[in-house]
C-alpha cells in the first residue's frame, strides 16, 4: 500500500497554504512537524478527501483518492483538530452513531466500539455523557471514532492537544499497537510527541517540506551546530538577537544555554549531541512550546 501526494498544492487567495508538497506514504507512523499556521491541517484535509487542492493529486497505489471515493473512505480513518461530539449523547451512543454513519454492520460495530473504548481507556464511563467529559477524554474519544472502521490509513490533527503526561504516554502506547500494519500519519508543533513514536518526521515550513527523514537522520542535519554555554543575563540577551535558543536553565546568577548556530557562538561554549527539537529550532528558528 502506497499513499503519495504530488505537487500538492493549496492556495487560500493569494496566501499559499501548501506549495507543491510530494510525499510517500508505506507502512508505519509518520510525524508532521511544524509550527502554528506551517500548513499541517491543509495538508491533512486534501489527503483525506475533504479539501480539494489547487493543483496537483493524492493517490493510493497510483489512483487518484476521488477515483477511490467510498473504497478510500473505507479504510481510511480520520480524526480533525477539533473533534465535534454532541454533549448528550454518551460515549457508546455516540460511536454507535458514528458507526452506522459508517455503514458498520451493528453487531460489529457494536464488538468493535468495545474493544476501542477498552484500548483509549474509557471503558468504564462508556455510559457517561460526552458533557461531562474532559478535553483529554473528548480527544481520546476522537481517536476511537477514527479507529471504528479499523482504517488501513489513519489520518490524526493534533491528536495529542490537551492529553495530561499520562493519557499521551497511553497514547503513544496505543499508536505503537496500531501502526504495525497501517499507515499512520500525525501532526503536531510539539516535538516530544513524534520523537518516540515516528518513524518517519516530515518538517514542514510555511506549506512547504523542508525535509523528511528518520529522526536519526534529521539529527545529521544539526550536528557540530549545537552548542552548550553559560552565560549571564545580558549575554543571554545579546544573544537572543543573534541566534536561536533553545533550552535555559537558571543557575544562580548565571543561565545554561542550548544555541544551534553553525559556528562557535563564544569562546566557552562546546559542542553537544544534537537532539529532535534542535533540529526544529534550527529549521524554524526560536523557541517552540
Ligand atoms: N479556510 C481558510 N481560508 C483562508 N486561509 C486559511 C484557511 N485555512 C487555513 N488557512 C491559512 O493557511 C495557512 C496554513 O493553515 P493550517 O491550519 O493548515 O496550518 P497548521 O500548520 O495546521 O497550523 P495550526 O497548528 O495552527 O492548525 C495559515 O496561514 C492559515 O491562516
Amino acid at each position: 500500500m502506497r499513499l503519495r501526494t504530488q505537487n500538492l498544492t493549496k492556495n487560500f487567495g493569494n496566501r499559499c497554504a501548501v506549495d507543491h508538497v510530494s510525499l510517500n506514504f508505506e507502512r508505519g507512523v509518520y510525524g508532521l512537524l511544524g509550527p502554528n499556521g506551517a500548513g499541517k491541517t491543509t495538508l491533512m484535509r486534501m489527503m483525506v478527501g475533504v479539501l480539494p487542492p489547487s493543483s496537483g493529486k493524492v493517490t493510493l497505489d497510483g489512483v487518484t483518492i476521488g477515483e477511490l471515493g467510498a473504497k478510500y473512505r473505507d479504510i481510511l480513518g480520520y480524526m480533525p483538530q477539533e473533534v465535534g461530539y454532541y454533549r448528550d449523547f454518551t460515549a457508546k451512543r455516540f460511536l454507535q452513531y458514528l458507526g452506522a454513519l459508517k455503514g458498520l454492520d451493528p453487531k460489529y460495530a457494536n464488538r468493535r466500539i468495545d474493544e476501542l473504548l477498552d484500548l483509549v481507556g474509557l471503558a468504564d464511563v462508556k455510559n457517561k455523557k460526552l458533557g461531562q467529559f474532559s478535553g483529554g477524554m473528548i480527544r481520546r474519544i476522537g481517536i476511537a471514532q477514527a479507529l471504528l472502521n479499523d482504517p488501513k490509513i489513519l489520518i490524526l490533527d493534533e491528536p495529542t492537544a490537551g492529553l495530561d503526561p499520562n493519557e499521551r504516554i497511553r497514547f503513544k502506547n496505543i499508536l505503537s499497537e496500531l501502526s504495525e500494519e497501517r499507515i499512520v500519519i500525525l501532526s503536531t508543533h510539539i516535538v516530544s510527541d513524534v520523537q518516540s513514536i515516528a518513524g518517519q518526521v516530515i518538517l514542514l515550513k510555511e506549506g512547504k517540506v523542508v525535509n523528511c527523514d528518520t529522526t536519526e537522520n534529521l539529527r545529521h542535519m544539526v550536528e557540530g551546530k549545537v552548542w552548550l554555554a553559560t552565560v549571564t543575563h545580558r549575554e543571554l540577551n545579546e544573544l537572543k538577537r543573534q541566534f536561536p535558543i533553545g533550552n535555559v536553565l537558571q543557575r544562580d546568577d548565571h543561565f545554561e544555554i542550548r544555541i544551534v548556530s553553525d559556528s562557535k557562538p563564544l569562546q566557552n561554549a562546546t559542542a553537544v549531541e544534537p537532539s529532535l527539537e534542535d533540529v526544529f529550532i534550527y529549521v524554524f528558528g526560536g523557541q517552540q512550546e
